[in-house]
């Protein structure tokens, strides 16, 4: 019997709880897959007393910090800044791999997290960060390495193309339509992370760095959400058969040895034909140039559990077939 690879789970929420459910029910591919059992050892929560759907009540602990110590392979799903940092520290300290879910904590400190983690000789790995379901980080930073990245431009926050397709497609008011997709769930809990195109600027400086390798921060994203939007800045796009989207883009100007890159979100008026203006509901939609390849196009499931699950235990795999090479 091999050694198993032991996991601890930081947050047991939408993500946390559709990530465990998977690892029980399907164990036995994750064990075929990595060539050892995958053993989650504990789920690190705030209430041990809350009941969560398929995830077993004798796994859930509150002391974080005793779970990462035990851990091969810390996977954080938990999200915030301050307490996400120092536990996926103390992981990379240990000698644990990483794998993370959390855009903001990563657009914030990403290249100081992923400087400790070289020194360690650890792998940081954040698929479900950007775009969840949709694999975009290892497209832009590794399918393409061998490519020339021009520009990145997308729909990738799910929460505001639900907004403003219902204002586009249903002729729903705006503000009713931000109510609507809050009552929904569709929002996150602090509901300007959306609106005002925060989560995008996070995403976009992700997918930025992951390309072209370049030190940015959020500060370098010129962003615009859609709280500024009217209703009649929606009828005269549609009388001029356009669509208003939430657009984050990144693109390189300047000399060709030296390219800066640029990053913007704000919303756009989009022709009803442009491969953007198709993105439906919460859907996302992601449209990369490069040199070589010309225009690639990828479309999906940008958020919820078991989509975000998907990325979180592909990154999850790959970090536990490295510690059973190690
Ligand atoms: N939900 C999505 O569709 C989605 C998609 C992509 C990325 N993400 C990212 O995944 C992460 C988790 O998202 P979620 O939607 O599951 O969030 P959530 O709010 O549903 O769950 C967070 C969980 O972490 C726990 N938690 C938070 N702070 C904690 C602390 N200090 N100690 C112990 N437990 C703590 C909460 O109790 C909860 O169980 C976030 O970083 C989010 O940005 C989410
Ligand atoms: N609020 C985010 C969740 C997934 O990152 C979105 O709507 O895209």
């Amino acid at each position: 019997m091999t050694t198993p690879v032991r996991v601890a789970l930081l947050g047991a929420g939408t993500v946390g709880a559709a990530v465990a459910r998977r690892l029980v029910e399907r164990a036995d591919l994750y064990a075929a897959r990595v060539g050892s059992p995958l053993e989650l050892v504990g789920v690190a929560v705030r209430d041990t007393s809350r009941v969560r759907d398929g995830v077993d009540p004798a796994l859930l602990v509150q002391d974080a910090e005793a779970l990462v110590d035990q851990a091969d392979v810390v996977v954080e799903v938990m999200g915030g800044l301050d307490r996400a940092r120092e536990l996926i520290e103390r992981g990379i300290r240990n000698g644990a791999q990483v794998v993370t879910a959390n855009k903001q904590l990563l657009a914030h400190h990403g290249p100081a997290l992923e400087a400790l983690a070289a020194e360690a000789g650890v792998g940081l790995d954040y698929e479900a960060a950007v775009m969840a379901a949709i694999p975009v980080v290892a497209v832009v930073r590794d399918s393409l390495a061998g490519d020339v990245v021009t520009s990145i431009s997308g729909i990738v926050n799910g929460s505001t193309n639900f907004v403003l397709d219902l204002v586009a497609r249903k002729g729903v008011p705006f503000e009713e339509a931000v109510r609507l997709a809050g009552e929904l769930g569709f929002l996150e809990a602090d509901p300007t992370e959306d609106l005002e195109g925060l989560d995008a600027a996070a995403k976009i400086v992700l997918l930025a760095r992951a390309a072209w390798g370049a030190p940015l921060t959020l500060a370098d994203v010129q962003r615009r959400g859609i709280t500024g939007l009217t209703d009649e800045d929606f009828r005269t796009a549609s009388a001029n058969g356009k669509v208003i989207k939430l657009v984050a883009s990144a693109w390189t100007s300047g000399a060709q040895d030296a390219p800066r890159v640029e990053l913007a979100v704000r919303p756009v008026a989009l022709p009803q034909d442009d491969p953007l203006a198709q993105a439906r509901e919460g859907s996302n939609v992601l449209i990369v140039e490069a040199e070589s390849a010309g225009t690639l196009r990828l479309h999906g499931a940008g958020a919820g559990g078991d989509e975000t699950a998907s990325a979180v235990l592909g990154d999850l795999v790959r970090a536990a077939r490295r510690v059973t090479r190690a």
